[in-house]
């Protein structure tokens, strides 16, 4: 029987090729494929662009085709697919790497095929290899403290429906809101209700082209791009 290749989950960091550690370049350059997660919606990837720099001339990326959707039927059909198309590669004994912004084990598609591919192959050997946060990386960006001594730090999805996350922010000391592009006006409202608004930064599109850091809660745009995030330090005035 053919031996298993193995699965590499590799955090690619939120955009600065630089901020990619050096394991995940050094399993870039030894791996036989590379998989990327990219949006149906566009013919692009950005993970793939970020580790271009780090990628042998022969190296190809395989773009594996996510809806970026909330309609489970479409999402189970796409992740069997390519849950498919990475068990084939690594059942013939060929080493993979699956690319993913930030860090695999955050928000990621990675999370979606990663028990899917155990399903199919129960014996494949996994290696993840984590990746800078956007919200880390945001941090350093604005030089803002996150968290400190006997504080809690919030990682949240502002997709919020049900009220869940305006209780978790009265809640915490800090937070990070990720996915904070959606319902954004919304979400600038309830913060200014929670006493918030002065204490948070918004952060777009770090370490790609048309990043901007804004301080002033009020002056971040009405429609943010969808790699836009907010960080939250309570007791600001
Ligand atoms: C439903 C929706 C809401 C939501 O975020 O929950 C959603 N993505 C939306 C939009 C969107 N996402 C992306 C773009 C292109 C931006 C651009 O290209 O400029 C756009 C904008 C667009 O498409 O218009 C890119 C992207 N998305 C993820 C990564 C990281 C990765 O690779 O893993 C990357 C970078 C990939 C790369 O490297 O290129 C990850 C996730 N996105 C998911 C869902 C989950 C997986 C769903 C699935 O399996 O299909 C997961 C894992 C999050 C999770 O589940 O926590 C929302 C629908 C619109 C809406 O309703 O508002
Ligand atoms: C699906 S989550 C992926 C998170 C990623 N795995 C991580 O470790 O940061 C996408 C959300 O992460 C945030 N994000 C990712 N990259 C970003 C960037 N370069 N600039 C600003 N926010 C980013 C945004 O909030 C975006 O909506």
């Amino acid at each position: 029987m053919t031996r298993l290749g193995t699965l590499y989950g590799l955090g690619v960091g939120p955009g600065d090729p630089e901020l990619l550690t050096l394991k995940a370049a050094r399993i870039l350059g030894q791996v036989d494929t590379v998989f990327a997660a990219s949006s149906s919606k566009n013919d692009y990837s950005i993970a793939a662009a970020i580790v271009a720099p780090h990628l042998p001339a022969t190296a190809a990326v395989t773009r594996l085709p996510f809806p970026m959707t909330r309609d489970d039927a479409a999402l189970a059909t796409a992740w069997a697919a390519n849950a498919a198309a990475m068990a084939a590669v690594l059942a013939d004994g060929r080493d993979a790497a699956f690319i993913t912004l930030g860090d695999p084990l955050l928000y990621s598609t990675f999370g979606y095929v990663l028990p899917l591919l155990r399903a199919l192959l129960p014996d494949l050997p996994v290696v993840v290899v984590p990746g800078i946060t956007s919200f880390q990386a945001a941090a350093a960006r604005t030089g803002q403290v996150l968290v400190e001594s006997g504080e809690n730090l919030l990682i949240a999805s502002g997709v919020d429906e049900d009220g869940r996350l305006r209780r978790a922010l009265a809640e915490a000391d800090n937070a990070v809101i990720l996915k904070a592009y959606r319902s954004f006006p919304q979400l600038r409202t309830m913060l200014g209700e929670l006493g918030l608004a002065q204490g948070t930064t918004f952060v777009t599109r770090l370490g790609h082209k048309g990043e901007a850091v804004e301080r002033r809660l009020d002056m971040a745009p009405e429609k943010p791009h969808y790699l836009s995030l907010c960080l939250i330090k309570r007791g600001q005035t």
